[in-house]
């Protein structure tokens, strides 16, 4: 499986339109590639927070339109990261879309764990609740978020649910980039899966960005990595390294369950 993962320089200078429509000839440009990744919330920057309610959209608005008809025009499977989705009936939610090479929307994925504590995207987002895989033609792709990435148990349901492709948008900032990398690879090396983990370059509201975006595989080696500016950084992955690594060194078969709780 060829993926690309295209690490968006998301900078205050750009105006979203122009962002969407330079995004989408990204996109188009990767032809040829079986899945293409984008950053989370590249669209406002993930710190950007007083722009996700003026910037946020319904479900199939101008985002969804833009990367639906790149996706198809590419001919490629397209995680569009993600969006500030306004829920007619609720709270916003940073929302990932996953297009086929149709340009149907085949899954959604509302982030769990909200970046913040008691600030930003923890008060001004809705918390999703659904754990989310979706089925391409090589792979089980399982779906996270940034933040997400600090909460080993998601990945491990991911996993349950016949994830070996984790794919993870982010917008991690550059002073936190050592637990990026490491956090990376930790989810990949425990769940014996790739790890495909897109984030933004540029600075917004402030925060430098750490780009990097990485590749991991189920052994935990790294199979590329970007620097920190705008980059696609294009990969190669045999799914079935996943099937080899959990059976040559069977650990996620060791998992011992339903422990009791300690005695006080
Ligand atoms: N957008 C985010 O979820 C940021 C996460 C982050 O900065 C961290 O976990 O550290």
């Amino acid at each position: 499986m060829r993926a690309s993962l295209l690490q968006i320089a998301v900078d205050d200078t750009e105006s979203v339109d122009s962002r969407r429509q330079r995004v989408a000839s990204l996109v188009r440009e990767q032809a040829g590639a079986d899945l293409v990744v984008l950053p989370e919330l590249w669209t406002t920057g993930a710190f950007a927070y007083p722009d996700f309610a003026t910037e946020a959209e319904p479900l199939e608005g101008p985002t969804y339109e833009a990367m639906a008809k790149a996706a198809s025009d590419a001919g490629v499977w397209l995680h569009a990261g993600s969006i500030p989705e306004r829920d007619p009936d609720g709270p916003l939610y940073n929302t990932s879309l996953l297009f086929s090479p149709a340009g149907e929307l085949t899954a959604t994925y509302r982030k769990i764990h909200r970046f913040g504590f008691d600030k930003g995207e923890a008060v001004l987002m809705g918390a999703g609740r659904d754990l989310v895989t979706a089925r391409l033609p090589n792979a089980t792709v399982g779906l996270a978020t940034c933040y997400d990435l600090r909460f080993p148990e998601l990945f491990r349901g991911l996993v349950d649910a016949g994830a070996d492709v984790l794919v993870i948008p982010a917008g991690w900032p550059e002073r936190r980039r050592e637990h990026w990398t490491l956090l990376a690879r930790a989810r990949a090396v425990e769940n014996q899966s790739f790890v495909l983990a897109c984030g933004t370059a540029g600075t917004h509201a402030g925060v430098p960005q750490a780009g990097h975006s990485i590749v991991v595989d189920p052994w935990g080696d790294v199979l590329a990595e970007a620097g920190p500016g705008e980059e696609t950084l294009t990969v190669s992955i045999d799914v079935g390294k996943v099937a080899a690594t959990r059976e040559q060194f069977p650990a996620l078969k060791d998992r011992v369950l339903g422990l009791a709780e300690p005695r006080r």
